[in-house]
């Protein structure tokens, strides 16, 4: 490995002796910066010209309901300000960078290249089907890429011989299928994505796909394996770790070597690349830090039997598109720069539906704004599609720190064959389930603990390291992942991420100091962004029932017409909406699409957001305790179905609806009773902001009201949930009615 870095360096070099630019990518400043930045000092005084009328107001209430509700207002506003301020540092210099991956193997010879690990991460055979573990491992087998420098090392977290199964089928089948892709020239080398797009019904490659298949999920439902399908001795000996004491939450390590380089050949005689099957030990007594203690098991299992420079991070859902991925990143690395730490590839999704009705792509979180932070020193860690330098993982670019022993340096120079029984005993004492006691794994080394976004915390913590990133997003998605497509799973991963968040913003390394301290404040200002994101929740809540509630008591909040401060209301709303919806254009996002975003954007804050902060306090307080709940990954045609028809999926009585249902019921409310009163000839000059903000709720909520009355399929809104809600909002109409009248 030390070799390989020297004559890259050398060569890299010698390139930058005679061209100044690299070779291998360039970065374009984008101009729109320019006019960002005009437009935010334009912003910015409009915001302190309305929080000045806003404190002016709360002074001058004439009642104590008006005092209330003014202060709820103005508390919003300072929120949604100090948002929108961090909001601007996205816009500040955003760049784009190209890769240029023909050039490489002009000036480098493929057996120069680096050697590469890959983690891929799964918890459970029943949320997340072994079959698609092993149809992702798959993808990432068949990289076009020396075999003998490729180790694919696969993290189950779920303790199933289920998950080890469906590998062992998969290296089997591998020996067909890599030659295949090759031969083809497949570029998408998942073997289930290529066979779905491309049929071709009775070829011999698609029939041992489909009995491996057949064989996977059998064993699946019935839960086992059958013994007609251990009949080789080394499958046997295999299982047999899972005796009776074996279950999830208590169980020895288990790593299995499934396929060898230099050992296992494809049919044409290639070698195959590694497969490991690693599922670390586990034990009541001590914590496991879900998906953070899984990726620091696979750092000191791969780094004992082959400690690449490179790794490649993946969730076991995340396939491979692109064969030719490593070579755009090694595009970045061979710059020859140091601190280069990470380069972070977004997650692009398969089989959206037109609208995207949950804005599942995150056009804003995957490419907008690491667009504006790879001039700041580069994007956040997305927890997939990610190539790390091995040595990030201990200390700053230039204080390294030494893990306990030699064999976990990044520079230790693996020798032996990865079954040697030296080198296994070895990975099985670093995979312990007490190993990492008295040690830096999760604080110092590694990926650090303490969050349930791990991948945000470890990438923030990394970054005030001092180490930088890069976004690499080529036109040809690299990955593709999947997503859930049933509105409870998406609001429980939602929740997640704030509890996660949360426990950032709130630690000892919060953004806003100790960010502030290390990584200066625009780059703070992006991680304060994700962190307090959640904090949304309450102005929305705020605006989705005050005004509401006060227009159905005959109560003016908002300026008349005719009033000049009536049209700060009306620039501050077009603006942020319109920059917001221009950017996502830009980013070649679809107005019916920024639609979706902007609306599932409002039911989460109201939903997984508003929750996920509650659940985040009582967890401190202690009476709850946090947990990594794994999205869901199988799929339910009837479900399937449904969301290709654009339609929401609620189906099952999850408290995660109640808030915005109850929402939706006030906004109707409001705005009937508004258009009565004009009806009857009110004057309702001073409510019409009030109206407008009802008629936009009411716009936003449309399905909502459909799946509560409409529809009549399995993915309504339960009855349950109805009731509730409307009962909520009677109690919250009553409560603030009562207060405004004080
Ligand atoms: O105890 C655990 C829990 C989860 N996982 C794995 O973590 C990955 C992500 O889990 P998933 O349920 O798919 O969560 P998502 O919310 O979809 O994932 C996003 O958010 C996570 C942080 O909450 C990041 O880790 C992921 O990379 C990012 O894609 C999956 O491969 C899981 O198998 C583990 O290995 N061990
Ligand atoms: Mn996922």
């Amino acid at each position: 490995m030390l070799i390989n870095c020297i004559a890259w360096s050398r060569a890299a070099g010698k390139w930058k002796l005679q061209h100044p630019s690299s070779p291998f990518n360039s970065s374009k400043r984008l101009r729109r910066r320019f006019l960002n930045r005009a437009f935010a000092v334009i912003y910015a005084f409009a915001i302190l010209a309305l929080l000045y009328h806003q404190v002016e107001t709360v002074l001058h209430s004439p009642t104590y309901g008006a005092f209330f509700i003014y202060t709820s207002l103005l508390i919003s506003d300072i929120i949604l300000g100090f948002m929108w301020l961090n909001s601007q540092a996205f816009r500040m210099n955003p760049v784009i960078k190209d890769v240029f991956p023909e050039n490489l193997e002009k000036l480098f010879d493929r057996k120069d290249f680096p050697a590469l690990d890959t983690f891929i991460c799964t918890a459970d055979p029943y949320k997340e089907p072994p079959m698609t573990v092993a149809n992702t491992a798959l993808s990432v087998m068949a990289y076009d890429y020396p075999a003998e420098k490729l180790s694919v090392y696969v993290s189950d977290d779920g303790g199933s011989e289920l998950t080890l199964f469906a590998l062992m089928e998969a290296a089997k089948f591998g020996s067909y299928w890599l030659p295949f892709c090759r031969e083809n020239k497949v570029m998408n080398r998942c073997p289930d994505a290529y066979f779905r797009s491309n049929p071709i019904p009775d070829s011999k490659i698609k029939m041992m796909y489909e009995s491996m298949k057949r064989r996977v999920e059998d064993s699946v439902e019935k839960g086992k394996i059958l013994d007609e399908y251990k009949t080789s001795e080394e499958a046997a000996e295999a299982f047999g770790k899972w005796n009776e004491g074996f279950t999830r939450q208590d169980h020895p390590a288990v790593i299995k070597v499934v396929s060898q380089t230099g050992n296992d050949k494809d049919i044409r005689g290639h070698s195959m690349p590694n497969l490991v099957y690693l599922s670390r030990e586990k034990c009541r007594t001590s914590e496991h830090h879900f998906k953070a203690g899984a990726l620091n098991a696979l750092l000191r299992v791969s780094a004992v039997m082959t400690n690449a420079p490179i790794i490649l991070t993946l969730d076991c859902d995340m396939i491979s598109n692109d064969p030719s991925t490593p070579h755009q990143m090694l595009c970045h690395f061979m710059d020859n720069s140091p601190k280069l730490g990470f380069v972070q590839f977004p997650q692009r999704f398969d089989g959206l539906n037109k609208a995207d009705i949950y804005a599942s792509e995150f056009r804003r979180m995957f490419h907008i704004n690491p667009v504006g932070m790879n001039g700041l020193s580069g994007p956040d860690y997305f927890g997939t599609g990610t190539f790390f330098r091995r040595r990030i993982f201990y200390g700053a670019p230039s204080t390294f720190i030494q893990p306990e022993i030699l064999e976990l340096r990044p520079d230790h120079v693996v020798e032996k064959s990865i079954t040697n029984q030296p080198i296994l005993e070895l990975a099985h004492h670093v995979a312990g389930c007490n190993y990492e006691n008295q040690t830096s794994w999760g604080s110092k080394i590694g990926f650090r603990y303490g969050s349930l976004v791990e991948d945000f915390y470890t990438g923030y913590r990394l970054h005030c390291e001092g180490w930088k990133s890069v976004l690499c997003n080529p036109d040809r998605a690299s990955f593709l992942c999947e997503m859930p497509i049933s509105l409870n799973d998406v609001l429980n991963q939602t929740k997640r991420w704030t509890i996660g968040l949360l426990e950032v913003s709130f630690s000892k390394h919060s953004p806003l100091v100790f960010g502030v301290w290390f990584l200066g404040p625009l780059k703070a200002h992006c991680y304060a962004y994700y962190a307090f994101g959640p904090l949304l929740s309450f102005p929305i809540a705020v605006y989705a029932c005050l005004p509401q509630i006060a227009l159905l008591n005959n109560f003016s909040v908002f300026p008349k017409v005719w009033d000049p401060w009536f049209s700060l209301y009306i620039f501050l709303f077009l603006g942020a909406y319109g920059q917001d919806c221009l950017e996502f254009i830009l980013a070649q996002g679809t107005i019916l699409r920024w639609w979706s975003d902007q609306r599932i954007w409002l039911i989460r804050l109201l939903s997984s957001d508003l929750l996920g902060s509650l659940e985040y306090i009582a967890n401190h307080l202690g009476i709850s305790t946090r947990g990594f709940e794994v999205t869901n990954k199988v799929v339910d045609n009837e479900q399937n179905k449904r969301y290709y028809e654009g339609k929401f999926e609620f189906g099952v009585p999850s408290p995660n609806f109640v808030p915005f249902s109850t929402a939706a019921i006030l906004n109707l409310t409001a705005l009937i009773m508004g258009l009565l009163k004009i009806s009857w000839n009110e004057n309702l000059d001073s409510l019409i902001i009030q109206m407008l903000i009802a008629s936009f709720g009411v716009v936003n909520c449309l399905p909502i009201y459909e799946a509560m009355v409409l529809r009549s399929d399995n993915g309504r809104i339960p009855i349950k949930i109805t009731i509730i809600s409307v009962s909520l909002a009677w109690v919250v109409y009553a409560a603030v009615s009562f207060i405004l009248k004080l």
